[in-house]
Order: C-alpha cells, then sequence, then structure tokens
C-alpha cells in the first residue's frame, strides 16, 4: 500500500455496489498500475484518519468483520440527529447564566452535563440566539490538511455568491460543503422575507448537527453520496430537489481541494440526475445548475467530468486560510474560482474589484485578463496578464520564456533539457517517447504531491490546445 505509486479511481455501476463499509460508508475501490484492486476510505487520504484497506479479492474472517463493525459504531457521533435537535431545543429555552459550550469536546452543554465536562475548556459567556445562528464561527475549524481543511468564505465573497444567486432568481440552494453560505443564506432569510431562500447543509462535519433541524443539514459524504443517517436523510434531500411552485434549486459546492475530482464529479453528476428525475417533464433535458468552488489548476479535471462548464475569473476569499485572505498589506490573490454551468455572461463579476465584462468572450474577466486575438479569448488563468508565444501557439504565463531545446515555454530558471518528460515526469525520456501519453489522466492518491500532478494534466491539455490551434492555423 505504501509504494503504490500511481493509482486509478474504479468508479462502481450501480449494480455492482457492495463495498464494505468503513466509518465514511462505503469505501472506493482502487486500481494499482499492476491491475490488483484494493478498497479504501472515499473521504480520507491520510492513513491516519481512516485506515480502511482491503484488497478486492481478499476473504475478511468473520472476526475481522465484528471489529470493523465495532470501528464503525465507535465512530459515530455520541447523538442521533434527533437527540441532538431535542438537545438544541432545551438549550435555547435555558437561562443566558446556564448555555454552555465546551470547546474541547465542540458540544453545547445542559447543565446535568457540566460536571463531567468540568476540566475542560468552556464557553459560557452569551451563547446568545444571534451567535447560535452562526454556528460556523462557535465552532474551531477542522484543520485536517489532505481530507477536510475547512476554509471559510470571507464575507466579501459569501455575499456575492447570494447576491448572484438571487438575483438569478434561485430560491433554493443545495449547500454541499458550503456551512457558512448556508448559515448567511438563513440569517439573510429572517432579515428580508420577502426574498427569503432555502438552503439545505449537506457536509460531513456532524457537529453542524447540533444546531440545524433534520430538514435543514444532512450529515453526508460527498466523495461517495452517503447519507449518514440513511433513507430519512435520502427523502429529504429528495424532497429538497423538488422545485415547487417555481422554487429553483442551484447547488454551489466548495470541495477540500484535496479530494479526488473523479470522484467528486460522479457524485455531483449523480445529484443532477435526481434532479432531473425528480423535474419529471419541467426540465426539458435540462441540467441542474450548479456551481463548483475549486483552484484554477483543476480546469483540466473539472471540465474533463463537466465538459459544459466554464470557469470564471472571479477569486474566492477565505477568512481563514493563510495564503488566500485579503490582508491589510493587500490581498494575495486566491487561485480559487468558480465552475459553473450557469451562462457566464449572467455571472456579473463585481466593477468595483476591477472585474470587466468582455464582449468577445461573452463573460466578466479579471481587471488584467487580456482579450488575445490571436487564441480569441482572454486567456489568463491565474489573473495576471498572460503573454501569447507565437511558437507554443498559445498564451502562457508571463514569467515564462520560450525555450527551442525544450520545444515550449517554461521558466527561465528551468533546468534545460534535463527536465524529462513532463507528461510523466520520468527523467529518462521525452514526452514524445512518453508511454503513458495516450493513457487517460489519473490523480494520484499516493506517492506524489497532488499539486504536482495537477500541473503537469494542465501542462498536458494546454499542449494538446497548442496542437489544435498549430492545426487550426495550417488550415
Ligand atoms: C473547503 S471547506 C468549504 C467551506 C466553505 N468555504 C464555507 O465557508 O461554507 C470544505 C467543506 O467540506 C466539508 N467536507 C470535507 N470533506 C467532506 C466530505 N467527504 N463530504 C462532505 N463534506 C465534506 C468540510 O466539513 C467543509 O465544511
Ligand atoms: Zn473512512
Ligand atoms: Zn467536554
Ligand atoms: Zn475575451
Ligand atoms: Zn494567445
Ligand atoms: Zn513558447
Ligand atoms: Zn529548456
Amino acid at each position: 500500500m505504501e509504494n503504490v505509486g500511481e493509482v486509478e479511481v474504479i468508479i462502481p455501476g450501480d449494480e455492482e455496489r457492495n463495498a464494505p463499509q468503513c466509518p465514511h460508508g462505503p469505501a472506493v475501490l482502487f486500481q494499482v498500475k499492476s491491475g490488483k484492486r484494493f478498497y479504501a476510505c472515499s473521504a480520507c487520504r491520510d492513513r491516519k484518519y481512516c485506515s480502511f484497506f482491503q484488497w478486492e479479492s481478499e476473504k475478511v474472517s468473520e472476526e475481522r468483520l465484528h471489529a470493523r463493525e465495532e470501528q464503525n459504531r465507535l465512530k459515530k457521533p455520541l447523538f442521533t440527529h434527533t437527540q441532538y435537535c431535542r438537545r438544541f431545543r432545551e438549550f435555547v429555552s435555558l437561562p443566558l447564566d446556564q448555555r454552555r459550550f465546551c470547546v474541547d469536546c465542540q458540544l453545547l452543554l445542559l447543565p446535568d452535563e457540566w460536571s463531567a465536562h468540568a476540566s475542560h475548556r468552556a464557553l459560557s459567556d452569551d451563547i446568545t440566539v444571534a451567535r447560535l445562528r452562526r454556528p460556523s464561527l462557535l465552532l474551531r475549524a477542522l484543520e485536517n490538511k489532505k481530507s477536510n481543511a475547512q476554509y471559510l468564505f470571507a464575507d466579501r465573497s459569501c455575499h456575492f455568491l447570494l447576491d448572484v444567486l438571487s438575483g438569478l432568481g434561485y430560491r433554493k440552494v443545495l449547500c454541499v460543503g458550503t456551512p457558512r453560505l448556508h448559515e448567511l443564506i438563513k440569517i439573510r432569510s429572517t432579515e428580508d422575507k420577502t426574498r427569503a431562500m432555502k438552503s439545505l447543509l449537506l457536509d460531513i462535519d456532524f457537529r453542524y448537527s447540533q444546531f440545524y433541524p433534520q430538514d435543514e443539514f444532512c450529515h453526508y459524504n460527498m466523495f461517495n453520496h452517503h447519507f449518514f443517517d440513511g433513507k430519512e436523510a435520502v427523502e429529504v434531500f429528495m424532497d429538497f430537489l423538488t422545485e415547487r411552485d417555481g422554487n429553483k434549486v442551484v447547488m454551489v459546492t466548495d470541495p477540500p481541494f484535496g479530494g479526488l475530482v473523479k470522484l467528486l464529479g460522479h457524485t455531483f453528476s449523480n445529484i443532477s440526475h435526481t434532479w432531473r428525475r425528480l423535474q419529471g417533464n419541467d426540465s426539458g433535458g435540462s441540467q441542474m445548475p450548479i456551481i463548483w468552488i475549486f483552484p484554477y489548476f483543476f480546469e483540466p479535471r473539472i471540465l474533463d467530468c463537466f465538459p459544459a462548464f466554464t470557469m470564471l475569473d472571479y477569486q474566492v476569499d477565505y477568512d481563514n486560510h493563510p495564503l488566500y485572505k485579503q490582508g491589510t498589506t493587500g490581498r494575495k490573490q486566491s487561485p480559487v474560482r468558480l465552475f459553473t454551468n450557469l451562462s457566464p455572461r449572467d455571472v456579473v463579476l463585481p466593477e468595483e474589484e476591477g472585474y470587466r465584462f468582455c464582449s468577445v468572450c461573452k463573460r466578466y474577466v479579471s481587471a488584467e485578463n487580456r482579450h488575445c486575438d490571436v487564441c480569441n479569448a482572454c486567456t489568463s488563468k491565474n489573473g495576471r496578464p498572460w503573454r501569447h508565444c507565437a511558437e507554443c501557439g498559445r498564451c502562457v504565463k508571463p514569467s515564462w520564456r520560450h525555450c527551442s531545446p525544450c520545444g515550449r515555454c517554461v521558466l527561465p530558471d528551468h533546468r534545460c533539457g534535463q527536465t524529462g518528460c513532463y507528461n510523466c515526469g520520468d527523467p529518462g525520456h521525452k514526452h514524445k517517447a512518453c508511454p503513458l501519453k495516450h493513457k487517460k489522466t489519473v490523480q494520484s492518491v499516493k506517492g506524489e504531491s497532488r499539486h504536482d500532478s495537477n500541473e503537469r494534466t494542465a501542462k498536458k491539455r494546454k499542449n494538446k490546445n497548442a496542437h489544435r490551434n498549430k492545426k487550426k492555423k495550417v488550415t
């Protein structure tokens, strides 16, 4: 398992859904280069957080199955969602001076539980109803980098998203991994009842069950489309997706950036299919409106899953991200963008932040994203002005220079001629001789850094585009 190198995800057909279960629901089938297959956790890429592993062909003893079931049981939340709701009602009926939140256990405490948490850090001042409406401020943001870093939207980005969606007439938002957006929708809807929107949050962070009733939150895993509370939760989800009285639904998702795109794509198409089925004849074969928030260098992978999506230039800001937050020294540019099947011209980006409309591309673009007449597009991906390279036949980052020996634009200080194959990274051959060249891209699971492999895939696609452009010019 440790030295598996590149590994491919196998998406099961509906008929073969008998994967073993880890605490995060059905495990995912992966395939090693040699063809051998194994099951591993869908949600945690780090074995430290979920060590589930089983070869596909492995016979698991009764004893191990029991131990596994016991493990799964132990990992369950302390209370059921129904119990959490009852506790919440009791909590808000308490006078202010009896409201306590255990910081260590991340739990709203009832008075008869105080003694059991006596040695824990507690928060006891002013847990008002207003504060309870903002659980994302009360809860500690999860920090597990590989699978569950909880980067919360800055107000600027959150309000922007909501203004766009409400302006486009959406009345229901399916929030997949966007607790702060969910929270803001609810707050806004109590403040302005005329433009009220509904929201359903699907998130793996069950701490939110303490604050929201069953029709507003489902404990959910977006990597295997698993509802932890079974049939009841699925019904809530289906009911939410059903549009009645012209109340249109849109989905907004901001998955952890380390997640496997292929699995996410599979889940989101699944949700979209369910939506279409539920609208019956009314959907007219249309797609469920989706906004998928993810870094720009994942564009090729997202377009592989959803070719009709467009990446918009809007830079999403986070409150608690060390790199992407707007700071006093000026904002480091966030690499996070919106990928969507909404019509790009309808998503008006704020002029006061410098975005402008490109009438050729028919979308709003960053201030410095110039329209390239040769590519016939606003080509910058990172918000900085890109430069057209005639030899490559495409626009490139401004810091890159064309290198003749390498036959492409590269960073000036690259190890010329020694970089090997930029398709697979092997120093022993050039990309033209790459044995993996025609193989479908795999997103590695272990071994190399995710970012490196993303960059490489992005390069591959850019190269493909360059070829296409060259061909165009010839004909
Ligand atoms: C990058 S954060 C996005 C938060 C969002 N920016 C906000 O402010 O509302 C990722 C979110 O996805 C959730 N998440 C992580 N892994 C998940 C999984 N496997 N299934 C469902 N949700 C998950 C996290 O709990 C977190 O809320
Ligand atoms: Zn797991
Ligand atoms: Zn405690
Ligand atoms: Zn343009
Ligand atoms: Zn160009
Ligand atoms: Zn070049
Ligand atoms: Zn070179």
